[in-house]
């Protein structure tokens, strides 16, 4: 059992959409294939990893550093104990060697792409969907039927007025979300909150609406809007401040009773744990963004999780970012309280399996091998012309 070759493609996912932050105009992911000389029921087995949005395709590192290192390992190195299937664990080691601790950068992006190839890889070499994989090797078993999905969007766009934001969220909503989310942050604090109110109108209430400031805020900013839309009562607050800002969150906290939500961009153990120890989050109604795709992948993503047990936090309270496939396995085999999810925006990489909708807010997995990018039509398309 080897790994014959490791392809690596950097993708467009441009549009003209606009957080407060940053806009998407050259957006850009990596695709990577690992083939193998596995044959599963005639065919030879391939792992598929790509990442999220909102950090462009690490390329250069995956080609230089990352894949020969996966190329050059020896057999021993990156197979389990029995030598019946490849080993996340072992593999992300082999990743990791010659790395230094801190700094995490873009490396965790790239290790984070090819360890969900990694694991699509195992699970199809298992003939398992991969949430039933992870159930059995670390939740006995358990694999939640349905995961809870909330719908992403609401970005600031060219000629996106008030009716054009409401269409999008009803239109959300009749696709059975329950909750969606919307950008804040990138206007003025009265225009948001005129958007903010065009949403609620037709959104059931306040529960039913995440906002998200992709860390545009400092602390006096996020106060301001913090008392405005507290009686909005909305489903989250997102990461309101620069995400190693752990000061700015902790002061929030005391100002905002409402839960909060952030992380998307920690991308390591360390600083996931260091928003724990020193962000203010609080464990009965916060929310949790790590997404492994951007942050060393699955293997660092159960080391977060084993974090977060000791600090008394369930795994429930996570939803990870990112809106892929790769989360949705990790929640229904892991237990997440849900995952993010790009209806309209993002695609191939935004929504799930074809024919698996959306029912009352929740979305059930296809029974098929691995992630299951197969069970998505215009995804497989793209990842394939990678194998091909
Ligand atoms: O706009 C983005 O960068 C994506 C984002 O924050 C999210 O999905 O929460
Ligand atoms: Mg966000």
């Amino acid at each position: 059992m080897r790994i014959v070759e490791v392809r690596e493609m950097a993708v467009p996912i441009s549009s003209d959409i606009r957080n407060a932050y940053i806009d998407f105009s050259k957006m850009t992911a990596s695709v990577v294939a690992i083939i193998t000389d596995v044959v599963r029921n005639g065919k030879t087995v391939i792992g598929y990893g790509f990442h999220s949005n909102g950090r462009y395709a690490p390329s250069g590192i995956l080609r230089e550093r990352f894949i020969p290192r996966l190329q050059e390992a020896s057999t021993e190195d990156i197979l389990n104990e029995d030598g019946t299937n490849f080993d996340p664990h072992r593999i992300w080691d082999v990743l990791m060697t010659g790395e230094k601790p801190g700094g995490h950068g873009e490396r965790s992006v790239a290790v984070g792409t090819l360890d969900m190839a990694v694991w699509d890889l195992v699970a199809k070499i298992e003939e398992k969907p991969l949430y039933q994989l992870l159930a059995d090797r670390y939740r006995k078993g358990q694999v939640d039927d349905k995961v809870f999905v909330y719908a992403a969007g609401g970005y600031y766009s060219p000629d996106k007025d008030y009716r054009k934001l409401q269409e999008e969220m009803k239109d959300y909503l009749a696709q059975g979300y329950n909750v969606v989310k919307m950008k804040i942050g990138g206007a003025s604090l009265e225009e948001d909150l005129r958007r903010i109110e065009a949403v609620l109108e037709v959104v059931p209430s306040g529960r039913s609406l995440a906002v998200d400031v992709n860390g545009r805020f400092d602390l006096e900013t996020a106060i301001r809007y913090a008392e405005k839309i507290e009686p909005y009562d909305l489903f989250w607050y997102e990461e309101v401040g620069d995400p190693l800002d752990y000061e700015l969150q902790a002061e929030l906290a005391k100002h905002y009773k409402n839960p909060m939500a952030t992380g998307e961009n920690l991308f390591s153990l360390q600083d996931a744990r260091n928003l724990i120890r020193h962000g203010g989050m609080r464990s009965d109604r916060d929310y949790l963004q790590f997404d492994c795709s951007l942050s060393y992948g699955l293997v660092e993503y159960m080391r977060i999780l084993d974090m977060l047990k000791e600090y008394g936090w369930s795994s429930r309270r996570c939803i990870p970012h990112g809106g892929h496939q790769m989360s949705l396995n990790i929640a229904a085999g892991l237990g997440l309280g849900g995952n993010e999810s790009y209806p309209g925006v993002f695609p191939p990489f935004g929504g799930f399996a074809d024919g698996y909708p959306i029912e009352d807010g929740y979305v059930g997995l296809p029974d098929v091998p691995g992630v299951g990018f197969e069970a998505k039509s215009d995804l497989i398309k793209l990842l394939r012309t990678l194998a091909n």
